[in-house]
């Protein structure tokens, strides 16, 4: 079995005591070595979950496990940096914070694929380049777990293809876990092998990428034959004159004389569950390759 490096257990987290839950009765089970997309609309708890896995949070119910606070980095949405230091200092920063661990050559890889000038201070810095010099100092730190808080939300086309590229590059070459949150469904796809929807604080998806992908079917069929699709469960289905389309988790054959079927993009897959927050809840465990729809299917959580 493979080694986890997350696992949330009934994970709940309200923010005081008067406010309402960030996140409930989340569980789910990262395994070592993936590239895991978070996904969900806003406020739908994504900073929260990775702010309790960094342990800059502690939940109100429920645990979340993680690995050991020196093997993890997190780069958080709004990037914290030292304002007055320049980047070359930064860097030293992040040497001197990680003794034994520190990857320079990664580190100054990074910030030299920007052109950025080591001398300048980080408050001269553009916000795209303050991402890559909170990336090079997480890279740098050598991590067995990155958490990444959309971290290409303001890096232009160019250099977020390009950084994209080395971050997967470096992850896959050292065997790095990360959870990446994002918006950008086309960013996602072919960079990340696993996957996590949140909304409303909940886990709506969990599991391998393929895996949940291969579990749903895109019908296209005559809205006529809409009844047939109560054989299945039906993620979300729209007319479109006569034509129906629908995102389903088969539950048995489909009939190939009415409905034409295709699997389902990732974009496809997510956009249909943000379109259907009511439709249930399916996971899928790395390691057994079993899918716990039956606990949740039908059973709104
Ligand atoms: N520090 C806080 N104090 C009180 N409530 C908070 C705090 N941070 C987040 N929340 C609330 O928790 C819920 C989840 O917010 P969170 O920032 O985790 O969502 P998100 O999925 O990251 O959203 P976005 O995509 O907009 O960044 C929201 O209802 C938000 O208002």
């Amino acid at each position: 079995m493979t080694h986890t490096v997350i696992e949330a257990e009934g994970l709940g987290l309200r923010y005081g005591r008067r406010g309402g839950w960030a996140l409930r009765a989340c569980s789910f089970r990262l395994p070592e070595g993936r590239v895991c997309a978070l996904v969900g609309p806003n406020g739908a708890g994504k900073s929260s979950l990775l702010a309790v896995a960094a342990g800059l949070v502690s939940a109100t119910e429920g645990h979340l496990r993680s690995v050991r606070r020196e093997e993890l980095a997190f780069v958080a949405q709004d990037k914290p940096l030292y304002p007055q230091l320049t980047v070359g200092e930064t860097l030293r920063m992040g040497r001197e914070l990680n003794p034994g661990r520190w990857d320079a050559s990664t580190a100054e890889r990074i910030v030299e694929a920007g052109d950025l000038d080591p001398r300048a201070k980080v408050r001269t810095l553009s916000g795209g380049q303050r991402t890559r010099v909170a990336l090079a100092l997480a890279l740098g730190k050598r991590p067995s777990l990155l958490l990444l808080d959309e971290p290409m939300a303001d890096l232009d086309p160019l250099a977020r293809h390009r950084l994209m590229g080395m971050l997967m590059a470096d992850a896959a070459e050292n065997g790095t876990s990360v959870v990446m949150s994002s918006h950008i469904l086309t960013e996602l796809e072919g960079a990340c092998d696993h996957l996590l929807l949140v909304d409303g604080g909940r886990i709506r998806l969990s599991g391998p990428v393929d895996e949940v992908g291969a579990a749903h079917l895109l019908l296209t069929g005559p809205a006529t034959a809409r009844e047939e699709l109560s054989a299945h469960t039906v993620v979300e289905a729209r007319t479109t004159g006569r034509q129906l389309t629908a995102l389903v988790r088969p539950r048995g054959p489909v009939d190939s004389g009415t409905w034409q079927t295709t699997h389902p993009s990732l974009e496809e897959l997510l956009l249909a569950h943000l379109r259907a927050p009511e439709a249930p809840a399916f996971a899928v465990d790395a390691d057994t390759d079993t899918a716990s729809a039956s606990a949740s299917e039908g059973v709104q959580a």
